[in-house]
């Protein structure tokens, strides 16, 4: 029996908000090298994996698991789905979980603690910078962001402005209170790098933060929408409901570009870039919180799809 077969097998999980930029970091990682033979694990809120698409890796070593967050049915589908890839005579040389961006990434990290050849390497959590401040002080967020901070090993900062150091000061201090133990890094100075060693060991004791499970006040749907948009109509409807609004993404067709493209709305942004791959089907998926603005947002949708 091979070494590989006997040793336990690294599990990678990276969290953090909606559009936090878990995707995109888990798409470095791979670019960076990681062994060819890794599983890589996705997860959307949405019905939709859009995620899956957007992630440069081989397919056959891709789960995708949508319909929901996984964190919230545990003892289904992911344990289930990872006891059989262990099980497997090729088995994987390491694992790596992106979360749903409203997942708690401390209830994936489990299962490294109850499996026997699954070994928690890191849980790294991602954060928007530049939406911070939103996301600790508005209620509906806070609870979520804050417990994906305080799940992390490592918290990776990004979209911080870079000529406020202020912020960036205010921002590693909450960081820090929340999470005392953690390695904090801002992604954006990549060239020095700077890496915040965690604090000392006798740190005051972390708070205890509990996402509520399953659904917790959070929708997702998923828009056909056939037709080549207006782009700059639809931008405003989405940016026009961002206080229900936390995430949308999607492929579209626009009326004033062609090949398909790929629409990202996060933070206050949107973001249209070419989609790569074979022409597919053209849906946006809009997360946020469930109610009457969802809804009228979903009714204003509607009419774009041209179906
Ligand atoms: N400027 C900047 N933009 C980023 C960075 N990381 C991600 N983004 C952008 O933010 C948007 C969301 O990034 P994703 O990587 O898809 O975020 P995510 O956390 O995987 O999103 P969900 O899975 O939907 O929660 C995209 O438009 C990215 O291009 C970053 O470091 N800097």
């Amino acid at each position: 029996m091979s070494p590989n077969k006997l040793s336990k097998v690294p599990l990678t999980v990276i969290g953090g908000f909606l559009g936090a930029g878990k995707t995109t970091f888990l798409n470095a990682l791979i670019r960076g090298g990681i062994s060819d033979n890794s599983l890589i694990v996705i997860n959307d809120f949405g019905d939709i994996n859009i995620d899956a698409e957007l992630i440069d890796y081989r397919d056959e070593q891709m789960l995708q698991l949508s319909n929901g967050c996984i964190c919230c049915t545990l003892g289904g589908t992911l344990a289930e789905q990872l006891a059989k890839a262990m099980r497997l005579h090729d088995r994987p040389d390491a694992v790596f979980i992106e979360t749903s961006g409203v997942a708690d990434p401390a209830r994936i990290a489990d299962i490294a603690k109850v499996s026997r050849r699954l070994d928690l390497a890191e849980v790294v959590c991602l954060v928007d910078g530049s939406q911070a401040r939103r996301h600790h002080v508005d209620p509906f967020t806070a609870e979520t962001w804050r417990a994906q901070l305080h799940a992390a090993s490592r918290i990776l900062v990004n979209r911080l402005a870079s000529d406020d150091s202020a912020e960036e000061a205010w921002l590693i201090a909450l960081l820090r209170r929340l999470n005392p133990a953690a390695r904090i890094e801002n992604m954006d100075r990549q060239a020095s790098f700077a890496t915040l060693a965690p604090a000392p060991a006798q740190a005051a004791p972390k708070p205890l933060y509990h996402i509520p499970v399953s659904g917790g006040g959070w929708t997702s749907v998923s828009v056909p929408i056939c037709t080549p948009v207006d782009a700059e109509r639809l931008q405003r409807l989405l940016l026009d409901y961002r206080d229900a609004l936390l995430r949308a993404k999607g492929f579209l067709y626009r009326q004033d570009r062609s090949p398909r493209q790929l629409l990202q709305f996060s933070g206050d942004r949107v973001t249209w870039q070419p989609a790569v791959g074979s022409p597919g089907r053209c849906q946006l998926v809009c997360i946020g919180r469930s109610g009457e603005r969802f809804d009228a947002l979903v009714a204003d949708l509607q009419p774009l799809g041209g179906v």
